[in-house]
């Protein structure tokens, strides 16, 4: 296998389902074809019942696909070997409440053949790297929706997968803990590991992906990189710090007089109500 497999490639996958009513079909995937190579941040956004889930799962062999192939480093999404090099954190994980976060992680370190002092450090790294070093020895069932999120984070990552799939990673989490787990998806970046998400937080997606697909009634309406996608091709953004507002009035002026250029908007850049909220939460901790 080359740098140029690419690390997930869905190929023209359709999905039907046999509904309840009159066994009548619904297409919930319908023709949708997404490549991703190693190392890129892949968000797939839509409305609810658009088709995401159902797309990752045919990813991960988790449902067959009505036609088409989805293939992952190579291998075949129907064959058992594909899931060697994958994460998967579902959209609503189940845990062992009794458990505590190292034994969640334990647990699922056995699962994938890890013991003795390379599973403990396994466990430890892990708990480091979501942030749950100082919870690892509390049961799960007291954990929060993003502490939960992030223990399930870490399960994905325990065989030391090269492509991770997150589905909604941050729903139910409070802005905090969604930036933690933003944080995160960065660290896996910066590590190579592949990542494909979807997720309901615009902004969030917008942050952390390379590539952008939109989902709409099992089809992809659009897709590219993230770059392409949101810029405004026939518009040029100038923003001054401190400006003298004679400046700023005889700019103004000069794009009054010039017959071909329209003035957009003359004011102050916003932020965004996520970083303003985040700003004001966390003053103490600084
Ligand atoms: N096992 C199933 N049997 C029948 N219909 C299903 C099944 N799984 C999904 N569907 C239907 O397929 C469509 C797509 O569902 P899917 O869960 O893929 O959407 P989604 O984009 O992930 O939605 P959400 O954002 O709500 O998670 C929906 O209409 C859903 O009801």
């Amino acid at each position: 296998m080359s740098e140029t497999t690419p690390a997930v490639e869905i190929t023209h996958l359709v999905k039907d389902f046999k509904t309840s009513f009159r066994r009548q079909l619904l297409r919930a995937v319908d023709d949708v074809s997404i490549r991703i190579m190693p190392g890129e941040v892949y968000g797939l956004i839509g409305p609810n019942g658009s088709g995401k889930s159902t797309t990752m799962k045919a990813l991960l062999g988790l449902v067959s696909p009505t036609s088409g192939n989805c293939a992952i480093f190579g291998k075949d999404s129907a064959k058992v070997d594909s899931r060697q090099d994958v994460g998967f954190l579902p959209e609503n994980p189940y845990f062992y409440k009794h458990l505590s976060g190292a034994e969640t992680i334990r647990f699922y370190g056995k699962l994938c053949g890890l013991r003795g002092k390379f599973l403990e450090d396994r466990v430890s790294e892990l708990l480091e790297l979501v942030d749950l070093n100082s919870a690892r020895d509390r049961r799960i069932g007291g954990y929060s929706k993003g502490m939960l999120q992030r223990i399930g984070l870490a399960q994905a990552l325990v065989q030391e997968p090269r492509l991770v799939i997150l589905d909604e990673p941050t729903a139910g989490v409070d802005p905090v803990g969604s930036r933690q787990i933003r944080d995160l998806i960065f660290k896996l970046r910066e590590r190579g590991i592949t990542v494909f998400l979807c997720s309901h937080l615009l902004e969030q997606v917008q942050e952390v992906c390379d590539q952008v697909g939109i989902i709409f009634r099992g089809k992809m309406v659009k897709e590219g990189r993230l770059e392409d996608l949101i810029a405004i091709e026939d518009q040029t953004e100038i923003v001054l710090q401190d400006a003298d507002p004679e400046l700023v009035k005889s700019i103004t002026a000069q794009v009054d007089a010039s017959a071909t250029t329209q003035l957009v908007r003359v004011g102050k850049p916003r932020t965004t109500l996520e970083r303003l909220f985040l700003r004001e939460t966390q003053k103490d901790k600084r």
